[in-house]
């Protein structure tokens, strides 16, 4: 096929466009590298340098005739949204609707999209289904949302097909690419850069919370694993369909559990400092997996050791990222 993929200079797009590239697919990647790296924009891969904010732009590169499109442009920080709400509205939904116009004006069929486990917010329920009402709690999660959203009315009006990923935790890495962001506020990252030496220590957000060692819960799943999702759902998107699947491994781990998984890959006693609770940080998120293994035939493989151990690697063949 031949796909775009926007966002691919980033850690999860990036991953995916070399596994598509890998089973022969011809891909573009279209990113603005206001986050991403060009180094991360896998060999084989044409490379548009674009701001989907750039309409007229978006739009030229759409009339080149693709397939499909694999969406994981965004901006995609918690703290930041909240303290600018109108980056995240202007960068996650205008972005996304000048993607569809131009898709619409292409004639484009069929879209898989980033989505989060953001846009449930605090849920009522956990493990969490693709049932479980929206209900985000910061301006990520409502603007992930609204895309969401845009892109169901979006099929239903205009036939696309479409199917968004809501990914829980994302980590690993996968042979020459991994995960560089900067900011870093994700805590796999920033438990090994303390393993490095890189930080004194890392610090846990919050040890009231109501969990079994008090540190927050989180469902992980390796990049590797998230990467082979997106294959699937490209194949499967319906035309005049949108669906929703939550990808984790249903299993949930805390804080103190991930340093300590760090701590035996790594072999450091890294050291820990206690801290406040990181504003807007619900206590547990974990996936349920049911529709994503039934309608997707997909059932993550990784460990949480695997994912620390692969991150571990990768950052230290990259002591300073890309
Ligand atoms: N990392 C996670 O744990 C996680 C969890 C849930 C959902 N997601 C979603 O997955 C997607 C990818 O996340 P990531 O961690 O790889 O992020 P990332 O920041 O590494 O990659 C995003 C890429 O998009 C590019 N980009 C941003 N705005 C753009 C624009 N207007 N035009 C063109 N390019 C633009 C950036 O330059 C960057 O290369 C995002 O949509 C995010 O919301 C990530
Ligand atoms: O230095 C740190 C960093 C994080 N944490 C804690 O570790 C857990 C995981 O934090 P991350 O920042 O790694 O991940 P989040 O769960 O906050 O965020 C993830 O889920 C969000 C939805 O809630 C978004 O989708 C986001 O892109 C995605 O990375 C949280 O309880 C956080 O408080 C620490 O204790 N110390």
């Amino acid at each position: 096929m031949r796909l775009l993929v926007t966002g691919g200079a980033g850690y999860i797009g990036s991953i995916v466009a070399r596994r598509l590239l890998a089973r022969g697919d011809d891909v573009t990647v279209l990113d603005s590298l206001y986050r991403g790296h060009r180094q991360a924009v896998p060999e084989g891969a044409t490379f548009e340098h674009v701001d989907l904010l750039d309409s007229d732009a978006t739009r030229r590169v759409l009339e080149q005739g693709f397939d499909g499109v694999l969406h994981f442009a965004a901006l995609a920080l918690v703290g930041e949204s909240v303290a600018r709400p109108e980056w995240y509205y202007r960068g996650n939904v205008v972005a996304s609707m000048n993607l569809l116009d131009a898709m619409r004006a292409a004639g484009v069929q069929r879209l898989v999209c980033s989505s989060t486990c953001a846009t449930y917010g605090e849920p009522e329920h956990v493990p969490i289904s693709e049932d479980e009402p929206p209900s985000p709690v910061n301006a990520y999660g409502n603007s992930k949302l609204a895309v969401d959203r845009m892109i169901a009315d979006e099929c239903r009006a205009h036939g696309l097909g479409a199917i968004s990923l809501r990914y829980f935790n994302v980590a690993g890495a996968s042979g020459p690419l991994g995960e560089d962001h900067e900011p870093e506020t994700h805590l796999i990252p920033l438990v090994l850069r303390a393993a490095a030496g890189r930080t004194p220590h890392v610090s846990v957000y919050g040890t009231d919370y109501p969990t079994k060692d008090g540190t927050a819960v989180r469902d992980y799943v390796h990049v590797e694993d998230l990467a082979r999702a997106h294959l699937l759902a490209l194949d499967q998107t319906e035309p005049g369909g949108h669906e929703i699947f939550n990808l984790g491994s249903g299993t949930g781990f805390s804080v103190r559990q991930v340093i300590e998984a760090a701590r035996t890959v790594t072999g450091v006693d890294i050291p820990v400092q206690e801290a406040a609770r990181r504003p807007g940080d619900p206590p547990r998120l974990v996936a349920a997996t049911g529709k994503a293994h039934g309608g997707l035939g997909w059932t993550p493989e990784r460990s949480l050791e695997d994912m620390v151990g692969d991150a571990w690697r990768w950052h230290q063949a990259h002591p300073r990222g890309y």
